[in-house]
């Protein structure tokens, strides 16, 4: 049914309290400001970075190069771990005795000796004999540790008549020598003892400065330390010299570069890349052994074939993709095999974009273990939206059938793990691009039990959701998978939860972790998604805390030296090379030309009388101000979350309104006072400002002929519930998706949605239940109803409408109620976005820090105001989209900047789409009256009368043919 009176008519104008006079805004009071006088919320980014920060320079290809770190580097280049000499040298002790402290005495673990023992140095890896040399997975050791194998015994003698005897008394004038520079050995320790014979415990690196030493284990751990010393008896060491330090003794084996010290190679080894992306040179075949003949045989192979294969499809085809042949290390391993090219089904491969073709190769090299040594897993950790799904399928259809060696092919049985909503996609994914002729998909739910898996022959792909996967975990580690796909796969980032640690327990050595979330925010957490691939690479828990993430936390301190800050430098430049030969990251840009144009809009909406009132009586609750007195996450979580509330519709606050209401006590407090027309159920344009912009929108949408859906996004239930009121007041069809809607439900949902033909006009969605994954390119629109604290979530959902397979122009709302803890949240997510030019992680929302002032700011209503956000940007723009007056534009970093630039936030480019301070300069800025030819959007024309400013934005991109699959 359609309704003759548009809403905004319905609703009464009287019901508004305008903030802004005859529609020209005022320039607010700032309530808080720093002391160069900017907003807390806004301020210019200092130097001192924070451990992300720094993470963020972990970046993998297309981010800056850790040559952008802001820290300073001065001509001194000493990288040393030791802490001040002066310090130590006050405490020299007569020359007879020095004075060796040891800071703990900590053995090698069975485990550490295995590791010691079994480690090589490599300097050819193309040169490696399986059985003579053998490593630890992934690494060489780049200093000569273990010469001396542990247990063995020393003859008195050989190595005594170097030793350096403290006490000894050097020629004189050592004290006007040059401090000598940091220098590193590799030793072999013991405990201290009058024995002839040692029996040296462990491997251990020294280091060596001025009169001190530090030593510390192969997991960088620190386990001794001696002062004291004489210059001339540290110069003179060298192979054989042995040393007291504290209450262990130890032998020099051989010294270290400082380099090597710097990238913490000599800790974790170094991973050096097979050969893999040299140009590959046909090997010549080898001869064969003599073998009995076999009658079975693997179907694609026959006795003609075997001795002259010829690939599966035809690698000379101008279009096809082959894959990477094996380096000749992997060759030697098959040395009774003939390569054969690898050829990527041209069925699938003729639809993957650039990227994509990429992105195969990328993981094909690293699950046949190609690119490192002895490593078979990957991350692609591609931006939402650029098909890392049809890139699995690619790889997955290529490994089932064919093989560099033309035996058997690489993988029999494939496991695929991904959240709930999207097993069924996943199905989809693999008949739209492969068809159902090829390959079937065994989706595990209520009628396909994962034990059944085993018992048919049909599919050799099993999809699971992680939920059910925890449940059938058993079944599955009998199936015996050769390859596993972890789609979403951040959700393995806490290496304790009972998914990750089942997952790393089914012995598949074949790991794919898929995640659009990216991974540099959190050291530790990178570390548990890189062992749940590559176990091993990054070395041990405790290695990984000593040589990575001490050393980059320690060097972002404020307090942090020069040297800190070198050495945490170049340890994050080790990390960073390492794991860039197993994750892949690429951003939206790679795909913006396949989509259609999108318009952004960030909408101000004017707050109701009734939620003025409601926001000032939260203001002054008791509940609120206690939490500012003694703030502590949980109350400072549910007093932002009831003015939110409030900013969606004040009618939450009623009693019963959802769980969170009867729980919280602010809420209870806050229930007292409101006012009574306030009730569950009973959600009024006339009460919510952000309400009743959506209502005049969607009233809009229905009436024209353009038939366009759109979602609706909101963090909270209780808001699609408000929206869902609406939406029957004014019969509009709608959906939903949220958390309590069943798994086999969902995509029936988003099928339905997408249909060309279906009536539905609204999605009403859950950020958290649907944010990731879904595609619901059958609206153009989307409308996100609030924030979230990350930038990352709100991205997430925005990506749902904006990607592959869209046709339409795509237009993207965010309502904020103007002056509101809603922009401060906005300002959160740009000037964040702005700092570290990365996303932070999806849950980080749960762990929101906020310094007193900010809270401060946070609680501060501003309703005087048309758009603080556009105040605080001090643009001298002309409101209605022009520009400020030119002699106040500044050039910077390519783009056009307003003269309002609120200070320069920046240098760092931001590697994701959401919008950053910078940008938001750029955006077009509108203040009332709303005339078409502003807006430029008929939709939010129509809700002019409730908006109080806005923030647009075109993408115009230059629209690439869409490849669709001929099914
Ligand atoms: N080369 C292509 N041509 C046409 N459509 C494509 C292509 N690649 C992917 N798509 C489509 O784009 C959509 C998004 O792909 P997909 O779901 O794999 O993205 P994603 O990288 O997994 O994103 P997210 O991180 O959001 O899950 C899908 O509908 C997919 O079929
Ligand atoms: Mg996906």
């Amino acid at each position: 049914m359609r309704r003759s009176a548009a809403p905004s008519q319905l609703l009464k104008r009287s019901q508004f309290r305008p903030p802004f006079v005859g529609g020209v805004a005022k320039r607010p009071c700032l309530e808080v400001k720093t002391p160069s006088g900017q907003s807390p919320g806004l301020s210019k980014p200092t130097q001192v970075r924070s451990p992300k920060d720094i993470l963020s320079l972990i970046q993998t290809p297309g981010s800056a190069p850790l040559g952008n770190c802001e820290h300073p580097h001065t001509s001194d280049s000493t990288n040393t771990a030791l802490t001040d000499d002066d310090t130590l040298e006050k405490n020299i002790v007569p020359d007879d005795s020095p004075s060796q402290s040891t800071i703990s005495d900590q053995t090698v673990s069975p485990s550490d000796k295995l590791y010691l023992q079994s480690s090589y140095s490599v300097s050819n890896s193309n040169n490696l004999v399986p059985g003579r040399d053998f490593v630890r997975p992934g690494h060489t050791q780049s200093h000569a540790s273990a010469r001396r194998p542990l247990g063995q015994t020393v003859q008195p003698g050989a190595v005594w008549s170097r030793q350096v005897r403290p006490g000894v008394t050097p020629p004189t004038g050592e004290e006007n020598q040059e401090p000598p520079q940091t220098k590193y050995y590799s030793v072999v320790w013991c405990k201290r003892s009058n024995k002839k014979h040692k029996k040296w415990e462990g491997d251990a690196v020294l280091i060596v400065k001025t009169r001190s030493v530090v030593l510390k284990d192969t997991e960088g751990r620190e386990i001794g330390r001696g002062m004291g010393y004489k210059l001339a008896d540290l110069a003179s060491l060298q192979d054989g010299s042995t040393l007291p330090v504290g209450s262990k003794e130890v032998e020099i084996q051989s010294s270290i570069s400082a380099e090597s010290f710097a990238s913490g190679s000599c800790f974790i080894g170094e991973m050096e890349p097979s050969p893999a992306t040299q140009p590959l040179v046909r090997p010549r075949p080898k001869p064969k052994p003599f073998r009995l003949p076999t009658l079975s045989r693997p179907s694609h192979t026959t006795e003609n074939n075997r001795s002259n294969p010829t690939p599966l499809f035809d690698p000379a085809r101008p279009d096809a993709l082959v894959m990477p042949r094996p380096p000749s290390q992997h060759q030697w391993q098959n040395s009774n095999s003939v390569v054969v090219d690898v050829v990527v089904d041209p069925h699938v491969s003729g639809h993957l974009r650039p990227h994509q073709q990429e992105g195969v190769v990328f993981l094909y090299e690293c699950v046949m273990g190609y690119r490192t040594h002895d490593t078979n897993g990957a991350i692609l950790a591609d931006e939402m939206g650029l098909g890392k799904t049809l890139q699995c399928v690619a790889l997955v259809w290529t490994l089932l059938k064919q093989d560099p060696y033309h035996q058997r092919p690489v993988v029999r049985r494939v496991l695929v793990v991904t959240p709930s909503s999207l097993t069924v996609n996943w199905g989809k994914e693999f008949t739209k691009w492969l068809g159902r002729s090829r390959l079937q998909v065994y989706i595990v739910d209520q009628n396909n039990k994962a034990e059944n898996f085993g018992k048919q022959t049909i599919s050799p792909v099993m999809v699971i959701s992680y939920e059910m996967f925890i449940r059938c975990a058993q079944a599955i580690k009998e199936l015996k998978f050769d390859l596993m796909i972890c789609d979403e796969g951040h959700r393995l980032k806490n290496a304790n939860i009972k998914t990750a640690s089942l997952l790393g327990s089914i012995g598949c050595k074949r790991r794919v972790l898929l995640t659009g979330t990216p991974l540099q925010n959190d050291i530790q957490e990178l570390y548990a998604l890189v062992e749940f691939v590559n176990p091993g690479v990054l070395g041990s828990s405790a290695s990984f805390r000593h040589v990575y993430e001490d050393p980059i936390v320690a060097s972002q301190q404020p307090q942090s030296t020069e040297e800190e800050r070198q050495l945490g430098t170049s340890r994050a430049a080790q990390l960073n090379r390492i794991t860039s030969m197993f994750i892949l990251r690429r951003t939206q840009e790679v795909i913006n030309r396949y989509l259609p144009a999108k318009s952004e809009y960030v909408v101000f909406c004017q707050p109701t009388e009734t939620q003025l009132e409601v926001y000032h009586r939260v203001l002054g609750c008791r509940g609120l101000n206690s939490c500012l007195a003694a703030p502590n996450g949980t109350d400072t979580l549910s007093a932002l979350m009831t003015l939110r509330k409030v900013c969606n519709h004040p009618a939450l606050l009623a009693r019963g309104a959802d769980e969170e209401t009867v729980k919280s006590e602010l809420i209870k407090e806050v229930a007292a006072f409101l006012p009574s027309h306030l009730e569950v159920g009973k959600y009024e344009e006339t009460d919510s400002g952000k309400l009743a912009v959506l209502s005049c929108m969607l009233w809009a949408l229905h009436e024209s002929e353009t038939r366009e859906k759109i979602v609706v996004v909101s963090n909270y239930t209780s808001t699609l519930d408000v929206v869902a009121a609406l939406c029957k007041r004014y019969s509009y069809t709608h959906l939903r998706l949220d958390g309590s809607t069943p798994t086999h439900r969902r995509q029936q949902l988003v099928d339905r949605f997408n249909c060309a033909t279906s009536n539905d006009f609204v999605f009403l969605l859950s950020a958290r239940a649907g944010g990731v994954g879904l595609n619901l390119v059958g609206a153009s629109r989307i409308l996100l109803y609030d924030l979230d604290w990350n930038p990352a979530t709100d991205l997430q959902a925005m990506a749902r409408v904006w990607r592959d397979g869209q046709r339409k122009k795509v237009h993207i709302y965010r309502l904020l109620l103007t002056g509101t803890v809603d922009e401060k949240m906005y300002q959160r997510q740009i000037k964040k976005q702005g700092l570290s030019g990365t996303v932070v992680d999806a849950r980080e929302s749960q762990r929101v820090h906020f310094s007193v002032q900010e809270l401060k700011d946070l609680f501060t209503l501003h309703s005087d105001t048309a758009c603080l956000t556009h105040d605080l940007l001090q643009c001298e723009c002309d409101q209605q989209g022009g520009q400020a007056p030119a002699a106040s534009y500044t050039q910077q970093d390519d783009t056009t900047h307003r003269a309002c630039q609120l200070g320069s936030t920046s240098t760092t480019k931001s590697t994701s789409s959401t919008t950053t301070m910078d940008q938001l300069y750029s955006w077009h800025h509108l203040a009332p009256p709303f005339s078409s030819a502003v807006v430029k959007d008929w939709c939010l024309e129509a809700a002019s009368d409730f908006i109080t400013f806005i923030f647009s934005n075109e993408a115009r991109t230059e629209v690439a043919p869409i490849s669709s699959p001929s099914l």
